[in-house]
């Protein structure tokens, strides 16, 4: 299957605004770094929200990136349509790849082919309350398909550097706060159980193999392109509806959970910043600060001028069997040692994200008419 069949069956759908932020600053001597010779990176999961601004500050640094992407009939890729639009990029610094994560011979033949230097492994069941739903497949993925690109990269000549996506998840119910990277993994859900075997896999890999391996623990991290079914953008987007006389009312689940929110593209940064250090090594990424859903419900609903409480209904659906209540990270070592700083605000954030919904929503009812 070619790249460029892949190309032909995406659907040319615009995708949403930009935070209209500054990114933070960092030490120079990291951040500022452009590649001296030109790098190639692999990436899983290509088509997320972090993969696709992976994929863009990747290409400002003047990356050749490679992305894997799962085989399915749903051919929207629209994070990324914006570069498939540029002809200098697709085809050219930019390619796909199909390999869903299981598929160990068809990852070995792209990583021999494209001999990346490095691999980010961001791909994965991400959704934590369907991880309840699909224990097995979310382990089939996160855990089991980690450890089988760690087995493949280990075999390799030419190894690449490897940035795994871990999550906060794994720290459950933890006995610290706010957690940083000496806090004990004590998951309450299937998926973080998963991350949990896949970060450790990835210790081990660094510590047994001398694999060039780092995990991002990365606290919740949203943007305009969030996907629909996470609190965050379930909610911008139901207040821009509602706004808009499109929606009457939001059926959420438990409003008490508390939060480390922060903006994608800063974690992102944090990845490459991690794979250009002497040393591989594990990073909290967070911003030190929560807020319940109740709150990002306030700061959403405001931003149309509208009170969330006469909308908002609870619906056990949408509760979980057992959730992380209340988790906060400290990347006081990303700060030290990368120089890496969270930007912006969670109402900054949100009111970003209400902002997009509203243009999304208004361009698509004008295009119905
Ligand atoms: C770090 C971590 O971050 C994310 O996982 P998450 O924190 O579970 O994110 P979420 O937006 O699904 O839920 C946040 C909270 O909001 C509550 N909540 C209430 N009502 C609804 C509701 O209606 N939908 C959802 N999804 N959540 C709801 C829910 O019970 C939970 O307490 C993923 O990126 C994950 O991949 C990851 O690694």
């Amino acid at each position: 299957m070619s790249e460029g069949y892949i190309k032909s069956c995406i659907p040319r759908l615009r995708f949403g605004l930009r935070l209209n932020r500054q990114p933070a600053r960092a030490t120079p001597s990291i951040d500022s770094e452009k590649a001296s010779v030109i790098k190639t990176a692999l990436i899983t999961g290509i088509t997320g929200q972090d993969g696709s601004y992976l994929t863009e500050l990747l290409l400002e640094k003047g990356y050749t990136v490679h992305g894997l992407v799962r085989r399915t009939s749903n051919t929207v890729r629209s994070r990324l349509d914006p570069l498939f639009d540029d002809k200098n990029v697709y085809n050219h610094k930019l390619f796909l790849h199909y390999a869903d994560l299981d598929d160990a011979t068809t990852i070995r033949r792209v990583l021999v082919k494209t001999r990346p230097d490095e691999l980010y492994h961001l791909a994965g069941q991400s959704h934590v309350g369907a991880s309840f739903e699909i224990p097995e497949s979310t382990c089939q993925f996160t855990a089991m398909g980690t450890l089988k690109l760690l087995e493949i990269v280990r075999d390799l000549e030419k190894s690449p550097r490897i940035l795994h996506i871990s999550s906060s998840e794994i720290f459950g119910r933890p006995d610290a706060s706010p957690q940083d990277e000496r806090t004990a993994m004590r998951p309450v859900t299937p998926y973080g159980v998963a991350k949990a075997f896949a970060t450790q896999m990835v210790q081990v890999y660094r510590e047994s193999f001398g694999c060039f391996a780092c995990n991002a623990i990365c606290y919740n991290h949203e943007s305009p392109r969030r996907g629909e079914s996470f609190v965050t953008r379930k909610i911008t987007r139901a207040a821009a509806a509602i706004s808009l006389g499109l929606q009457s009312e939001l059926r959420l689940g438990a409003l008490d959970s508390r939060r480390d929110w922060g903006y994608a593209p800063d974690y992102v940064r944090a990845m490459w910043m991690m794979l250009q250090h002497d040393t591989p090594d594990d990073y909290v990424l967070g911003t030190g600060l929560t807020h319940s859903i109740e709150d990002f419900l306030g700061f959403a609903f405001e931003r149309v001028g509208l009170d969330w409480h006469q909308f908002v209904t609870t619906d056990a659906k949408y509760m979980r069997p057992s959730d992380v209540r209340d988790l906060c990270g400290n990347a006081g070592k990303a700060a030290r040692n990368l120089g890496w700083k969270p930007s912006g605000t969670c109402r900054d954030l949100a009111h970003a994200m209400v902002d997009n919904d509203l243009s999304l929503l208004k361009r698509q009812t004008t295009t119905v008419r």
